[in-house]
């Protein structure tokens, strides 16, 4: 057997046009410019990386981009105030703090500042915990995605058996309560459990986001189970360059599962299509317009 690849770049494709489509909507109709404003601090070469690509993204979908750039070595106070006057410019619907800061900076703190309303990365602790409420809430990006990819295959996840392997605040958690929320049965794993390809080969559905390349091996799945791979690691080739993989052993996982996320192409260019999504949401709620379609 071998396992349906799901094309993330195609459905975050079609994710994008539907986006542009609301965006060109809401302009000509109410005269609003969702607009996206993303902070980086410090010259971290892979994240410089997804802050071009969301910049790109966001204007090729219709919306304002704003880019500010801090030295790794800027205090705390100035990032602070470089949030405070995003939360205060009517023209930024979204903001977007890049993870991690540099060290010696509060990135709790960060968070907080951040108006809940424009939280577009689902971080702050109002929007957090409206998610694990139940409520309707800003979420982060990289599980709204995994969310869409694996309702590509699936289009109900009720009773189906997920395990997600990582608990960070910016995907494993708020994913277990999406995964709740389409009323999956839902297991958490992580870097401490004990059995964790005893737990894997219970799932339907598998999540890894733990960060260890290739750590989740094909002998783990169970038969035909739904494979989302969220880890992206950098490892070295043998001619000096390097190669992204994911937290799944990939060959190995084609041999077994029913459908597999690639890595590049499957849930990195869902991200940033959902940031897109969640700015428009932000735009709509601030301006008080109903709910967009996407
Ligand atoms: N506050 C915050 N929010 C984030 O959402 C956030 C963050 N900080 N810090 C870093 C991680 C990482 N991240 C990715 C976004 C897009 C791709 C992406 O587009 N990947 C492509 C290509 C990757 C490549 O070629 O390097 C793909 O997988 O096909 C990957 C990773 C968002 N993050």
């Amino acid at each position: 057997m071998t396992a349906k690849i799901i094309d993330g770049k195609v459905i975050a494709a079609d994710l994008r046009a539907r986006v542009a489509e609301e965006v060109a909507r809401v302009k000509r109709d109410h005269n609003l410019v969702p607009g996206l404003a993303v902070v980086l601090v410090g010259n971290d070469p892979a994240s410089e990386v997804y802050v071009r690509s969301k910049h790109t993204q966001t204007q090729a979908a219709g919306m304002a981009s704003f880019e500010h750039k801090l030295p790794a070595d800027v205090s705390q106070a100035d990032l602070l105030a470089v949030v405070a006057k995003l939360n205060r410019d009517p023209s930024v619907h979204g903001i977007l703090v890049q993870l991690p800061l540099p060290k010696g900076l509060n990135t709790e703190a960060v968070i907080n500042a951040i108006d809940p309303a424009k939280d577009v990365d689902g971080l702050h602790p109002n929007n957090a915990g409206r998610l694990a409420g139940g409520f309707e809430a800003l979420s982060p990006c990289t599980p709204l995605g995994c969310i869409i990819l694996t309702k590509s295959v699936h289009p109900s996840l009720e009773g189906m058996n997920a395990v997600v392997i990582g608990r960070s605040n910016l995907v494993g958690r708020p994913l277990v309560q999406l995964l709740l929320n389409e009323n999956a049965t839902v297991t958490i794993a992580h870097s401490r459990s004990r059995d964790l390809p005893g737990i894997v080969k219970q799932a339907d559905l598998v999540y890894a986001a733990v960060g260890r390349p290739e750590m989740v091996r094909g002998d783990w799945l169970k038969p035909g189970a739904t494979v989302i791979d969220i880890g992206i690691n950098r490892i070295p080739k043998d001619d000096g360059k390097t190669r992204l993989v994911g937290d799944i052993a990939y060959q190995e996982a084609l041999a077994v599962a029913g459908a597999v996320t690639p890595v590049p192409g499957g849930v990195g260019q869902m991200t940033v299509a959902c940031l897109l999504v969640n700015t428009l949401r932000a735009a709509c709620a601030i301006a008080g317009l109903p709910k967009p379609t996407v």
